[in-house]
Order: structure tokens, then C-alpha cells, then sequence
């Protein structure tokens, strides 16, 4: 059995279809998801992780694609750090947390609302999707919903809220949504950066101008992930 992700947002476990609503409208979202964090792959998992018991190599593989990703996840920070002109490690000491999330949305007969329009709550967001799936969709500044192709051997990275914060919105979140596709189902895996729950954070001195004020306040992200929290089991369907 696996165990049902009570924090929607923080924690890991399993919520099966409608189990989230990221746009707060509708039925919910088509989408089934599991998430787990890093562990090492000598054990144990930690409390609340549970891996299906029917898959035995499936935990194996995710920790094997995890701690490739993490190594990405460094590597890219590096460039994100130096491109908003800060030491290389600004980022890499700022994120201690992050959560993989492995979802897949189920065939359908007709187009549905695989994962509402939303941003990523994190720094940034590292994601895979299925080669040839479809359903992956962003919006533009000009307000347009372009499709993000599945390119094989490609890796989608978007920025997170919180760079948005870190950078008074000129790294900005980009809103996505998944519509599934008739007569096909979709698999990708996200992976979520996110910065140290008890670090004050928010817009660095270099981003905000009389020209340009700060868009956010410095917050703490423990509290900012509780609001969430509170928010997506508010609008659960579950
Ligand atoms: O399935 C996808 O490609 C999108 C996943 C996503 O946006 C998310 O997990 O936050
Ligand atoms: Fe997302």
C-alpha cells in the first residue's frame, strides 16, 4: 500500500487522480502522482517514504535518476548564481531541499485538466517528460498557451517562485498547465529545488530600484510553504 501524501507540498507519498487542483478550479487534476525525496540508496527511507512494494527495481532507478538530477540541479545553480552576478555557491548553500515527483496521467477518451495552471513554488524545477508525449503547455507574455514539446534526450528547466522572489520577478515562474491528449497517457518526472525552510529570503538589493520596488517581502519559507499547503488541502478533492 502506498501511503497518501498528506503535505501536499513538503511531503512525499502518493495522491491518485484529483488529488491535486493546482488551479483551484474544476474536478481536480487528471494526474496521479508519487513523491519521494532523496534518500541514500543503502537505506533507510525516511519516515513517511514508502516505495511500491510490486516494483522492487522502481526505487533503485528513481534514486539513480535523483542523484543524477541533483547533480545537474548543482551544476545549473552555479550558472543561475553567476548570471544574477553572485558568488557560484550563492545557490547551491541556499537549497538544501528538494522533491521529486513522478506523475502520470491517465488515458482519457477526450482532452482533460491533466495538472491546472500553476507555478513552481521552488528556485527552480528540472523536468522530464515522456519522449513524444504531448500535454505540457506554458504561457507566453503575450498571454498565448504554446505546447513544450517531449524532445527525446531532453530536460525542460524553469525557474521557481522563489527565484522570482530572489529576483524581483526578472527570473520569472512561467505559469504551465498539462492538457492531456485523447486516446494517450503521459508520464514525466519533476524535480523541485527549493531553498532552506528557515532562511529569510527575498528580493536581493541589486534587483529592486525606485524604478523597480520590491514586488515581495522578505519572508521566511517555512511559513510560505505552510499558506500553500493550507491552500491546496483547502481546494483538494479529496
Ligand atoms: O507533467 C508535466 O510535464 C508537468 C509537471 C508539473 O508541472 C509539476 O509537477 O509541477
Ligand atoms: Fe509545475
Amino acid at each position: 500500500m502506498l501511503i497518501f501524501q498528506s503535505r501536499p507540498v513538503m511531503g512525499t507519498g502518493y495522491r491518485p487522480v484529483r488529488g491535486y487542483n493546482l488551479n483551484y478550479e474544476g474536478d481536480g487534476d487528471l494526474s496521479e502522482t508519487l513523491f519521494v525525496q532523496w534518500e541514500p540508496k543503502s537505506g533507510p527511507s525516511p519516515k513517511g517514504q514508502r516505495w511500491p512494494p510490486a516494483a522492487p527495481d522502481f526505487r533503485t532507478q528513481c534514486l539513480d535518476y535523483y542523484d543524477a538530477a541533483l547533480t545537474l540541479r548543482d551544476q545549473i545553480s552555479v550558472l543561475f548564481a553567476l548570471a544574477i552576478e553572485q558568488p557560484e555557491d550563492f545557490l547551491k548553500e541556499k537549497e538544501h531541499i528538494s522533491r521529486m515527483r513522478f506523475i502520470h496521467y491517465p488515458e482519457g477518451a477526450q482532452a482533460g485538466n491533466g495538472m491546472g495552471a500553476h507555478t513552481d513554488p521552488g528556485i527552480f524545477t528540472i523536468l522530464y517528460q515522456q519522449p513524444g508525449s504531448k500535454g505540457l503547455q506554458v504561457l507566453t507574455p503575450e498571454n498565448e498557451w504554446i505546447d513544450v514539446p517531449a524532445v527525446p534526450g531532453h530536460l525542460i528547466v524553469h525557474f521557481g517562485d522563489q527565484m522570482g522572489c530572489l529576483t524581483n520577478d526578472v527570473f520569472r515562474s512561467p505559469l504551465h498547465r498539462v492538457v492531456t491528449q485523447p486516446g494517450t497517457e503521459r508520464y514525466s518526472i519533476a524535480m523541485f529545488s527549493y531553498v532552506d525552510v528557515n532562511v529569510a529570503f527575498g528580493p536581493l538589493a541589486q534587483f529592486v530600484s525606485a524604478a523597480r520596488p520590491a514586488k515581495y517581502e522578505t519572508v521566511v519559507p517555512q511559513d510560505e510553504y505552510k499558506k500553500l499547503e493550507t491552500r491546496y488541502l483547502r481546494d483538494s478533492k479529496l
